[in-house]
């Protein structure tokens, strides 16, 4: 098993993404200074269709292209949102994660060109997204908003925002962080009031299942509490078989006593009916807990409320 004297990264090609891959060569470069890095930037369906996702293959429609470029040797290591990656599937055949980096903030912002919060919004106040899981959860508490689809990386919507198409957004703070863009946020909004997608601030390494040298070393920049909230959250998903339209929200934390916990929802699209999980690991291990907490919501009807959306 050799180390590899280069590595050719491949990502979306949007603002986000790329600023996503120069955090993995500045870590890269810490760990393995000799190591060259060369980006190999792909657009992806979700880049170029503009309605929508749900009436394209929406699974995946961030990272097919990317995936494709891994698989036919244009490139030996992908860089994914582990948001956009399809839970309810295997992997791409012939790939692995190598590697969960560090965590970001998991909360969603407001971003408001007046600089007002979530509760002083006033009514018909347009928010710009597409996201029935934002939605869904703003719908029973602030039943005053308005909502208009909106779509695009997070520069695109920046600017859609202010030529007026919506008079607020709603984005990842970790994303607006990644852009650096974190000066528009006018509201931080807790995960109790905006639970985050499943994966959410997490950056996933990709590799060929057979590049075992090239695995063994990127894989020094994986951060264990991160592989162990990813691996429930992501199990918690593929067990209920949500897909990228899904009103499911949840988050996994790995405590400083190292336990490990589970706290996921399921929406009706107005947000009147919400189904509620919160499981602690104990001798779990992080995969069994996802299955746990998403069996304790499927007791609850979870399969009828999921389904109940277009997809
Ligand atoms: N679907 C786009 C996307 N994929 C991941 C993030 C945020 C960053 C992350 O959670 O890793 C975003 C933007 C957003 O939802 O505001």
């Amino acid at each position: 098993m050799s180390t590899p004297e280069l590595i050719r990264i491949v990502s979306r090609d949007s603002p986000m993404a790329l600023a996503q891959v120069e955090r993995v060569r500045s870590e890269l470069a810490a760990l393995h200074p000799h190591i060259r890095t060369e980006v190999v930037p792909v657009k992806t369906t979700g880049d170029k269709w503009m309605g929508d996702l749900a009436q394209v293959e929406g699974k995946g429609a961030f990272t097919k292209e990317v995936d494709a470029a891994l698989l036919a040797g244009d490139a030996d290591l992908a860089v994914h949102c582990v948001k956009d990656v399809p839970a309810d599937r295997p992997l791409p055949a012939g790939t692995v994660f190598a590697a969960f980096l560090e965590r970001d903030d998991i909360r969603d912002a407001l971003v408001h060109p007046a600089g007002l919060t979530l509760d002083d919004l006033p009514q018909g106040t347009r928010i710009g997204t597409s996201s029935v899981r934002r939605i869904a959860q703003l719908a029973a508490s602030h039943p005053h908003l308005d909502y208009v689809p909106i779509r695009g990386n997070a520069n695109r919507r920046l600017d859609k925002l202010a030529a007026g198409d919506a008079d607020a957004l709603l984005l990842a703070v970790s994303g607006l962080q990644r852009i650096n863009r974190p000066d528009v946020i006018t509201e931080i909004l807790p995960a109790e009031v905006m639970m985050p997608p499943i994966g959410a601030g997490i950056l996933a390494l990709q590799c060929r299942e057979n590049d075992t040298g090239l695995i063994d070393t990127v894989s020094g920049l994986g951060h264990p509490d991160t592989y162990r909230e990813a691996t429930a959250e992501r199990m918690f998903l593929h067990v209920l078989q949500g897909h990228c339209n899904s009103p499911i929200a949840g988050y996994a934390k790995a405590e400083r006593n190292g336990e490990l916990s589970l706290r996921a929802c399921v929406f009706t699209p107005d947000g009147k009916t919400v189904l509620n999980a919160h499981e602690w690991a104990g001798p779990l291990d992080p995969p069994t807990l996802g299955t746990s907490v998403a069996v304790a919501l499927l007791r609850q009807g979870a399969r009828t409320l999921i389904d109940s959306i277009a997809h």
